[in-house]
């Protein structure tokens, strides 16, 4: 069984299309990283929820211990926020930004601590190590320093002005030292686990590419065109949508090769695709199949307008010239065209069509577009 086509384009990183002869992700660029952060925080942030949430309630327990007679007060303090940090994280999801649902759930968790351990006697001394703790996990959650910032920021100011107003000086300054030196604590270990966390995203990013991609044109690979043009069949029938293929043979490549040399050859296979790829539409891919063949599978397209493109591939291709020392070099292509029909079983029997058709097109001479003959 194939995963679904839409997994297997964003395993691939991007939509396949926007990826076809695009080359290997560029590296410098964070956004898909920071989109795949964003996404872990979906995923890990309701259960750091619900044990932040667990353990500020416990910690009511412990001040009855300290203070029963402040214990009703803080307990409800506590409860009442982390009811509101975890309602609003709720409610709030696919309106706001995850980092800020993230800052509202821990802002809430620990401003509950704070809170109430600045009503009791000696508490935020006592609770220091909790309020201090409880910043860790944020390292493992949110590597991203600017964003861990501003996530300790409302949870610092108001343990600084609570400190300020009810602990006497030299234990505040205390308290401050401690505060500070575990939030530099945190802040290296996120630095140094984002930085893990982006190594291994890249290389994982870089053998999803090779894995789905020619790496001499940067069209998809053959196995990979395969499964998504399987699902996007699956789906023509299922829903009753036409889908179409074209099946390119750029004409004589032998004799590029013999006469410009291979170099010249791959160079000429590269702008193949680059001239093709930018023919077609955002939703339709582009693989290499052979040494000189490409499939273009094009969804939602019927014969008519596949021809059009096809066309546009051929005209395209017609206009490349690539300057080398032994002279310009220049081809023509011939295509094949094959619209899905009832009797196509699967990728193969329309493949086949295509192939069928593009045969006919190199025989009647090269430099040309034919249609499979149609089929019920
Ligand atoms: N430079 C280069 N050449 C390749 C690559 N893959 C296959 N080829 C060459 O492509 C050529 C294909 O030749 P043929 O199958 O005879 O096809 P053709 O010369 O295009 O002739 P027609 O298809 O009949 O028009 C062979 O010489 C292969 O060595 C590649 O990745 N790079």
């Amino acid at each position: 069984m194939f995963p679904p086509a839409e997994a297997l384009r964003s395993a691939a990183g991007k939509d396949a299309a926007a990826h076809v002869g695009a080359g290997m992700p560029d590296a410098s660029d964070d956004s898909a990283f920071g989109l795949a952060l964003d996404a872990a925080l979906v995923r890990m942030l309701p259960a750091l929820g619900a044990v932040f949430g667990v353990c500020v309630i416990l910690f009511s327990a412990w001040d009855y211990w300290i203070s029963p007679v402040q214990a009703a007060g803080t307990a409800l303090l506590r409860i009442a926020l982390v009811l509101v940090g975890a309602i609003a994280y709720f409610s709030w999801n696919g309106r706001f930004p995850v980092a800020w649902r993230c800052a509202l759930v821990y802002g809430t968790h620990t401003g509950a601590m704070i809170t109430s351990a600045a009503m009791l006697p000696n508490g935020l001394v006592l609770a220091l190590p909790a309020i201090t703790g409880a910043m860790f996990p944020l390292a493992l959650v949110e590597p991203r320093l600017h964003r861990l910032l501003l996530l300790v920021l409302a949870p610092t100011l108001l343990f600084l002005v609570l400190g300020a107003a009810v602990l006497p000086h030299d234990v505040f300054a205390s308290c401050v030292l401690v505060y500070a030196v575990t939030l530099a604590l945190v802040a290296a270990i996120a630095v140094v686990q984002g930085r893990m966390r982006r190594a291994a995203f890249r290389a994982e990013q870089a053998l999803a590419w090779c894995a789905h991609h020619d790496s001499l044109s940067g069209a998809l690979a053959r196995g990979y065109l395969v499964e998504l043009a399987t699902h996007d069949i699956a789906l023509a029938r299922r829903y009753g949508r036409p889908l179409a293929i074209c099946m390119l043979d750029i004409d004589f490549f032998k004799r590029v090769n013999d006469r410009f040399g291979h170099p010249a050859g791959d160079a000429l296979i590269r702008a193949v695709t680059a001239a093709c790829v930018a023919q077609l539409r955002s939703s339709d891919y582009f693989g290499r199949v052979g040494g000189e063949e490409f499939v273009c599978v094009m969804p939602e397209t019927g014969e008519r307008d596949a021809l059009a493109c096809a066309e546009r591939m051929r005209v395209a291709v017609a206009a490349i010239r690539l300057d080398t020392p032994s002279g310009p070099v220049r081809c023509t292509a011939s295509i094949g065209v094959a619209a899905l029909a009832p009797a196509h079983a699967d990728f193969s029997a329309l493949l086949a069509a295509a192939d069928g058709a593009l045969y006919r097109a190199k025989s009647n001479g090269r430099d040309r577009v034919e249609a499979a003959p149609g089929l019920p």
